[in-house]
């Protein structure tokens, strides 16, 4: 049995946020976005626009859809406004903190029966489920970026999350025409418990001068078949999340295996998160990306 989703809230309209809207949107569903600003928002709507556009550009999808997918959209800067949506995805910055206080100002507004998901990376869905006043009705659903080119979800179920959450999520997933990964709930789940040791092992290959930016990143490339090098994918994750997911890895696991790179910390330190900053391992702000380091 599964709850039927019409109606779906998705809290933070970065990179994340504005891919789980766009492909629920495309897939017939109602969404209404969240941010702190309307900047914010509109910036995010034009992101999507411009992805749908893409997609009509390649016919993966007709013209039409973009415009319903678009029409199904709409935007709110308070929580207030996710009120009667049956799932609520929250997508905001990889902090603990801010996740907590929104889901407890979320819950106060939310109605009863409704589903609350988290798309973190890393954190507890057991801990984050405790801060909310549903944790059978919560579950870690974990979209891989960018979000409407990547087949995976991890889902996640805290220790409290009850089948009839568990299935629903599943069936939204599926529908969202994504293939699901199970994964027990322990710091950083599967992908990423994978993934970002390998991006802060070439951060330290960088930091102990092994190879440059260009030679780390062809080496992956041209040697790994990988389809980013980990540098250029550090910068298009976000390097505050890379830094906060190895963070509850080294915390959660407390193993010096995952100690951050003291590289990583001062980039961010610096304000250079990658791609959403403009600068990281590489500065993009000219016509082609160029190596800092
Ligand atoms: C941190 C976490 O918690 C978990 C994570 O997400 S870890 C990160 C996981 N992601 C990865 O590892 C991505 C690795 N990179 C890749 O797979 C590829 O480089 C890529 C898919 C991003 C781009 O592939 P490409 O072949 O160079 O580009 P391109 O052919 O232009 O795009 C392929 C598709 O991706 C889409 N796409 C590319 N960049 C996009 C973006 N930023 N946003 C939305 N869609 C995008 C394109 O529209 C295209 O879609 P269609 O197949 O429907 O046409
Ligand atoms: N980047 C990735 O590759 C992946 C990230 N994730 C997870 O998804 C989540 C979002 O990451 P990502 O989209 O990359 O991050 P971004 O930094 O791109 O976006 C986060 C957005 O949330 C907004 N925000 C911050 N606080 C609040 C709040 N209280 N209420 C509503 N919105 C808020 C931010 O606004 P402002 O900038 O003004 O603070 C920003 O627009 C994180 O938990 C991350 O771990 C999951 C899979 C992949």
């Amino acid at each position: 049995m599964t709850v039927t989703i019409k109606k779906v809230g998705v809290i933070g309209s970065g990179q994340m946020g504005n891919g789980i809207a766009h492909v629920a949107a495309l897939a017939g569903l109602d969404v209404v976005l969240n941010d702190v600003s309307d900047e914010r928002l509109r910036s995010a709507m034009a992101t999507i626009n411009g992805h749908l556009s893409r997609q009509v550009a390649k016919k993966a999808i007709t013209e039409d859809a973009r415009k319903q997918a678009l029409a199904r959209i709409s935007s709110t800067e308070t929580l207030d406004g996710l009120a009667d949506c049956d799932l609520v995805i929250e997508s905001a910055v990889e902090k603990e903190e801010v996740k907590r206080k929104i889901f407890h100002e979320l819950c106060s507004v939310l109605k009863p029966e409704a589903i609350v998901a988290t798309n973190s990376s890393s954190i507890s869905i057991t801990r984050l489920a405790a801060s909310t006043d549903r944790p059978e009705r919560f579950i870690g659903i974990h979209f891989m970026n960018p979000v409407p080119a990547m087949e995976l979800v991890e889902l996640i179920r805290g220790i409290a999350t009850d089948d009839l959450t568990f299935d629903t999520a599943k069936e939204f997933v599926t529908r969202l025409g994504k293939q699901v990964a199970v994964s027990e709930d322990f710091p950083a789940f599967i992908v990423n418990r994978i993934l970002l040791p390998m991006i802060n092992e070439a951060i330290y290959t960088l930091y102990e001068g092994v190879g440059n930016v260009e030679a780390i990143d062809a080496a992956m490339k041209l040697g790994a078949h990988h389809p980013m090098g980990p540098l250029e994918l550090a910068d298009f994750i976000g390097l505050d999340t890379c830094l906060s997911i190895m963070q509850v890895l080294h915390e959660g696991l407390a193993d010096s295996k995952y100690r951050p790179c003291p590289l990583l910390v001062k980039y961010v330190e610096a304000g250079w998160l990658g791609r959403k900053t403009q600068r990281g391992f590489y500065d993009y702000r000219g016509d082609k990306p160029v190596p800092t380091r």
